[in-house]
């Protein structure tokens, strides 16, 4: 069970909303990343004694399969669509996901998991809201495909299908953190869509669930995230899977079933400055930080970059 690091945790009670970042075990046994996701937001929506609850969770990046291309059409589910008004039937994640956030009133970033649609299989993320309803649901768009000698080689698009729609969002109201934008990981990468996150949708908190490794994580993870908060002028939020031990590692070799994959871990929280308000280190964790949205507007008001672009000389352009 993870706990709560104090040292991650602002000591005020400002009254501001809050914002938990779950990172967990994934194991290749299903019903235990079910059991074992359910436990950390049941944990992280108690929040810290005598402290505001958050009233929003963020799961990791493929939280109940193992992160494998070879795992994803096994372990993947038909997901709801918002469209249809989110009937979870076919998938015993979303259950899970919509009956945890009903029953703990808060929104969750449902980290994301493999679905199934046709013949087609998408790294999607869920987003319920605290009444348990299916209110945004983002396909990853860019698929991770790298590969980098003596680094990490990965091609997700060995079974995965990009999504077609560019901009997640979902509304959480005034009083908490406005408009809230989704990504999935290696979507990260690409400043166009949280810049057009901004432009057309004005959000001021994007959600990245994601899984870096060991070659990328300790190169790039802090840095794009920090990147993509001062050039998009919003919080910046990432949750990961806690990195294997060696124990575990050892244990999926020896199964031989999925090649084992190391996560860098590193959960964070980053706000519009570009300042890390929150984060934690490979293990188990649950970060918990304040969020006052004022600070996105601030800086969109005091360096206005958005209203300063020479769109007669360059425009980055939303195709719909
Ligand atoms: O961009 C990277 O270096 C890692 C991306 C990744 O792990 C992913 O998209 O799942």
């Amino acid at each position: 069970m993870s706990s709560l690091a104090a040292s991650e945790v602002s000591s005020t009670q400002t009254g501001l909303p809050r914002v938990s970042l779950l990172q967990f075990h994934v194991t290749e046994d299903k019903s235990i990343n079910l059991k074992t996701a359910r436990r950390n937001i049941e944990e992280a929506a108690r929040g810290r004694k005598g402290e505001r609850k958050p009233e929003l969770l963020v799961l990791p990046e493929v939280w109940n399969s193992p992160y494998a291309t070879e795992a994803f059409p096994e372990y993947a589910e038909v997901l709801p669509s918002v469209e249809e008004g989110g009937d979870m039937r076919g998938s015993e994640s979303a259950e899970m996901l919509s009956g945890a956030a009903k029953e703990f009133g808060v929104f969750i970033v449902g980290g994301s998991v493999p679905e199934r649609d046709g013949d087609d299989i998408y790294n999607t993320c869920m987003v319920f809201d605290p009444r348990g309803v299916l209110v945004a649901k983002h396909r990853k768009v860019h698929l991770f495909d790298i590969d980098v000698p003596g680094g990490i080689t990965f091609k997700e698009s060995d079974t995965l299908t990009a999504g077609g729609g560019l901009l997640t969002t979902f509304d959480t109201g005034e009083g908490l953190f406005g408009m809230v934008g989704v990504g999935i990981c290696y979507d990260i990468r690409f400043p166009e869509l949280a810049l057009l996150l901004t432009k057309e949708k004005d959000v001021s908190m994007i959600c990245f669930p994601g899984a870096f490794n060991m070659t990328t994580g300790p190169a790039h993870w802090e840095l794009l995230q920090r990147a993509r908060a001062v050039d998009s002028q919003a919080f910046v939020l990432t949750a990961s899977p806690a990195r294997a031990t060696e124990e575990m590692l050892e244990a999926t070799k020896k199964d031989g079933k999925f090649p084992p994959y190391t996560a860098w871990g590193h959960s964070t929280a980053v706000n519009p400055w570009g300042e890390i308000i929150g984060s934690c280190d490979e293990g188990e964790a649950i970060v918990e930080v304040e969020i006052d949205v004022s600070k996105s507007m601030q800086m969109k008001t005091n360096i206005p970059t958005a209203l300063q672009k020479r769109t007669d000389l360059y425009s980055v352009e939303f195709k719909g």
